[in-house]
């Protein structure tokens, strides 16, 4: 697949390190409006590094677009004239409605939006897509990208808002429990190190129970539980501090917030 990142920053330099492991590229443009900080990228073969996004679009028929929301309007008024049939436009870009690609571009494209998350570079991304009328054509396409780089889920456009948050911002949320957990275990008497050896290990372990059994977390819960025992102690303590309140709120601050970012693209 010829590939362009138009936009290689976090997000976009996290899909290209999937990309290039994953062998998921006949080509990959990496453009960037300052492109000495990924010169290294060009050292890969058949990866093209430039500030050229005209020259990316021209070269690739696969468009993922991974600019922040307000660099993305002029970004496609800029290169509206060189797409052509063979492209396929996906958008990771928050809050950026495909209606309002299509206002710039036209409906007859195929286009798509794409939620991933960073850990797409190690081919572990949870990525949602939705696309319009034309792009539902090529659907197929975006999702044997995505899930050769993870999972994915086709969902209506009006869920994407709701997939940023749990799946996109997720990554972060779920850094800081990693984190939270580390720092106790810190207290508890590992060595750094060793403490975020047993938290990460610990939540990959949650994890795996999870998606090879099937299982309701409370179901796994009730495993650990021990009546009288030192899990119910400690996640009461928990519940009691706020612990899965805050996460909710915290999530629905996330989400209200993409409101407040749609609104600054106007
Ligand atoms: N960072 C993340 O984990 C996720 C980000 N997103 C979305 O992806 C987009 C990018 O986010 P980040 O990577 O965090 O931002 P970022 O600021 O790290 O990356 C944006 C990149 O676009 C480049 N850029 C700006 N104007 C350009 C132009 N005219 N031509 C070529 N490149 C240009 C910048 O140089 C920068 O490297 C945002 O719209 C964000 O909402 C979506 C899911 C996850
Ligand atoms: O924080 C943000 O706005 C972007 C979207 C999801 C992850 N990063």
């Amino acid at each position: 697949m010829k590939i362009a990142i138009i936009g290689t920053g976090n997000l976009g330099l996290a899909i290209a390190k999937g990309l290039i492991t994953n062998n998921a590229i006949t080509t990959l443009y990496m453009t960037r409006r300052n492109p000495a900080t990924i010169e290294s990228y060009a050292e890969y073969k058949n990866v093209f590094v430039t500030s050229d996004n005209l020259e990316a679009v021209q070269k690739s028929d696969i468009l993922i677009f991974a600019v922040q929301p307000a660099q993305l309007a002029k970004i496609l008024h800029d290169i509206k004239d060189e797409l052509t049939d063979k492209h396929v436009l996906i958008s990771t870009i928050t809050g950026y409605a495909i209606s309002q690609i299509e206002a710039i571009v036209g409906t007859d494209q195929f286009i798509i939006r794409a939620m991933p998350n960073t850990a797409i570079a190690v081919g572990a991304s949870m990525t949602c897509l939705a696309s319009n009328e034309k792009g539902m054509k090529r659907i197929k396409v975006a999702e044997a990208i995505f899930n050769r780089l993870g999972n994915s889920l086709i969902i209506p456009e009006n869920q994407m808002q709701a997939a940023t948050v749990v799946c996109a911002s997720g990554i972060a949320f779920w850094m800081r429990l990693i984190r939270a957990t580390t720092q106790a275990a810190i207290q508890l008497g590992f060595d750094a190190h060793e403490a975020q050896e047993l938290a990460m290990h610990t939540c990959n372990g949650a994890s795996k129970l999870l998606i090879e059994s099937g299982n309701h977390p409370e179901e796994e819960i009730d495993r650990v539980t021990t009546p009288k025992g030192c899990t119910i102690e400690g996640l009461n303590e928990m519940e009691h501090k706020g612990l899965s309140s805050s996460l909710i709120q915290g999530m629905v601050a996330s989400f209200n917030k993409i409101n407040v970012i749609k609104t600054d693209q106007k």
